[in-house]
């Protein structure tokens, strides 16, 4: 079985709307399952992140997808003291090798979204980990994924009701399936 961990944050439940798409997508691959973890406020103490059991899976599992809301054109300040609580793993090379992929929504169609992917790719890159975009092309998805075009990870859009769109939800569990894909190998 192929272990993977969704680790996000989410103010308003756009975000875990992602997260829970993108953990449903990982459960649609026969021998991977998903823990989803999420980050909570209330874990920062003036300013350090502490939560010995999330980072206890993260260490344990086979890849982690990371999600936070674009906040002022990168990560939420929630998120950004999850990376920083993990730099001891980082001199640990505990998570490297494991695969990892990441998605954002914002409300601005060009909201500098891909900043905050760039910005979970880096986290990604220090921690050695193996980064797996999304490898649908814009326009040529029979289901219309990946609307707005990043294939460096998922980029969603909030709408107009402050709610996720299908097509995001879709892209999300297309990313999780992806992800399970190379963490489970070729079938044959
Ligand atoms: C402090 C703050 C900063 C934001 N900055 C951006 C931004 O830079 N770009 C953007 O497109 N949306 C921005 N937004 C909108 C949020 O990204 C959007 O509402 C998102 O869906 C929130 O995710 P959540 O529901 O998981 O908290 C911002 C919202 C807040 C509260």
């Amino acid at each position: 079985m192929s272990r993977l961990a969704v680790v996000y944050h989410s103010a308003t439940g756009t975000t875990e709307i992602l997260a829970k798409a993108v953990a449903a997508g990982v459960h649609s691959v026969a021998g991977a399952e998903a823990a989803v973890l999420k980050i909570e406020g209330t874990d920062i103490d003036r300013g350090r992140y502490t939560n010995g059991e999330i980072m206890r899976q993260l260490d344990t599992c086979d890849g982690i997808l990371f999600g936070s809301p674009t906040f002022m054109g990168s990560v939420s300040a929630q998120f950004k003291a999850f990376m920083d609580a993990s730099s001891d793993r980082y001199s640990e090379r505990a998570w490297a090798g494991k695969l990892a992929a990441g998605f954002t929504i914002g409300s601005s169609p060009s909201g500098d979204q891909l900043n905050c992917v760039q910005t979970l790719q880096v986290f990604a890159s220090q921690h050695g980990m193996l980064w797996a975009g999304i490898d649908l092309p814009t326009g040529w998805d029979s289901y219309g994924r990946n609307r707005m075009g990043a294939q460096s990870g998922l980029i969603a859009l909030q709408t107009d009701a402050g709610g996720v769109h299908r097509l995001d939800r879709l892209t999300a569990m297309y990313l999780g399936e992806r992800v399970a894909g190379l963490a489970t190998g070729p079938t044959s």
